[in-house]
C-alpha cells in the first residue's frame, strides 16, 4: 500500500479521545439531560489489518462506527486519515475518504436495491463518487473477486441466491478499491454455508487485496476466527485490545468475559484458522 495513505504514526485511521451523547428527553421530575455513549475513545486501525469490534447491545459499537463513516460527528474527540481530519461534509470534501473506506450494512443483501441489475449495483459508487476508471472492467473484476462470474450482471435481487446477493454486495463495497472496509454484523442471521462464504470472501480480501477489514459483531468467537485483533466495548469505552486469540483465551474485562460466555459452544460456527 502507498505509504502516502497512512497517518504520521504509521495507521491507516486514529481515533482520539472521540466522546458522542444523546438527549435523554426531561421526565417529569428530571431535567433533560444529555447521556454519554462515546467516552473518550481512542484506537488506532493498521493498513491491511483485521480487526472485530465486539461488544453487548447498547455498548456503542454502531455510534463508533457512524463516527468512523463519518455520517455522524462526535461532541469531541479526532478521527485522522492519510493525516487529515475526518467529519461530516459534503461529498466534494470527502470524496477521497469514501472512497478508500467503504460500508458493508448489515444484512447487506437487503440493502441491494430491487430495481437494479448486478451491474448497477456495482457501479453505483463508481458513478457516484467519479471513480475514474474504465467501469465495466472493474465492475467485473470485483465480481470475480467475491467469486461471482459475469452471467449475474443482468440479473436483479431476486433472480440471486442469499449467499450470490451478500457476495454482490461485497462487490459493490469493493468496486472503489478501498483501503478498509467497516462491517456492520455482515454475516448475523445467515445460515452457516452462507457465513461460511462470507467470512472466505472477507478473508481472501484481507490475505490477497491487503484490503484491511473493520468487522462489528455480537459473536466474539465467531467474529474472533476471522480477525486476528479484538476490541471490546463496553459502556462506551473500549475495555479489551488484544490479539484475538489471547482475548479469548483468558478474557480479562468481566464484559469481555460475559461475552466469551454467551457464545457457548456451538458447532454451526466457523472453521477455527489453521495454524
Ligand atoms: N440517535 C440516538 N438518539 C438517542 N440515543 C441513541 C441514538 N443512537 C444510539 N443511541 C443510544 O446509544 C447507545 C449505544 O447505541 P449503539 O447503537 O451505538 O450500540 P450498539 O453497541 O451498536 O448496540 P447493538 O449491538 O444493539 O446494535 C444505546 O443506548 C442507544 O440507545
Amino acid at each position: 500500500m502507498n505509504a502516502l495513505l497512512m497517518n504520521e504514526d504509521g495507521s491507516f485511521l486514529s481515533v482520539s479521545g472521540l466522546e458522542r451523547s444523546f438527549p435523554v428527553p426531561a421526565g417529569l421530575w428530571r431535567k433533560p439531560e444529555r447521556r454519554m455513549v462515546l467516552r473518550g475513545v481512542d484506537f488506532a486501525l493498521w493498513p491491511g489489518e483485521r480487526v472485530a469490534l465486539v461488544g453487548a447491545s447498547g455498548s456503542g459499537k454502531t455510534t463508533l462506527l457512524r463516527s468512523l463513516l463519518a455520517i455522524d460527528a462526535p461532541d469531541c474527540g479526532h478521527i485522522l486519515c492519510q493525516c487529515k481530519p475526518v467529519r461530516p461534509a459534503g461529498m466534494a470534501k470527502l470524496r477521497w475518504y469514501r472512497q478508500s473506506v467503504q460500508y458493508i450494512p448489515q444484512d447487506p443483501a437487503a440493502s441491494l436495491d430491487p430495481r437494479m441489475t448486478v451491474r448497477q449495483q456495482i457501479a453505483e459508487p463508481l458513478r457516484r463518487l467519479g471513480v475514474d476508471c474504465d467501469h465495466d472492467v472493474r465492475i467485473r473484476e470485483s465480481l470475480e473477486r467475491v467469486g461471482l462470474g459475469p452471467e449475474l450482471l443482468l440479473r436483479r435481487r431476486n433472480e440471486l441466491s442469499g449467499g450470490q446477493a451478500q457476495r454482490v454486495a461485497i462487490a459493490r463495497a469493493i468496486a472503489t478499491r478501498p483501503a478498509f472496509l467497516l462491517a456492520d454484523e455482515p454475516m448475523s442471521g445467515l445460515d452457516l454455508p452462507i457465513r461460511r462464504q462470507v467470512a472466505a470472501v472477507l478473508r481472501d480480501l484481507s490475505e490477497n487485496q491487503g484490503t484491511g477489514l473493520l468487522i462489528v459483531s455480537h459473536d466474539i468467537v465467531d467474529v474472533s476466527r476471522l480477525c486476528t485483533r479484538t476490541v471490546v466495548m463496553y459502556d462506551g469505552a473500549i475495555v479489551e485490545d488484544r490479539p484475538s486469540a489471547e482475548l479469548l483465551a483468558d478474557p480479562h474485562h468481566p464484559a469481555a468475559r460475559e461475552l466469551v460466555a454467551a457464545a457457548l459452544p456451538d458447532t454451526a460456527r466457523l472453521p477455527a484458522p489453521q495454524a
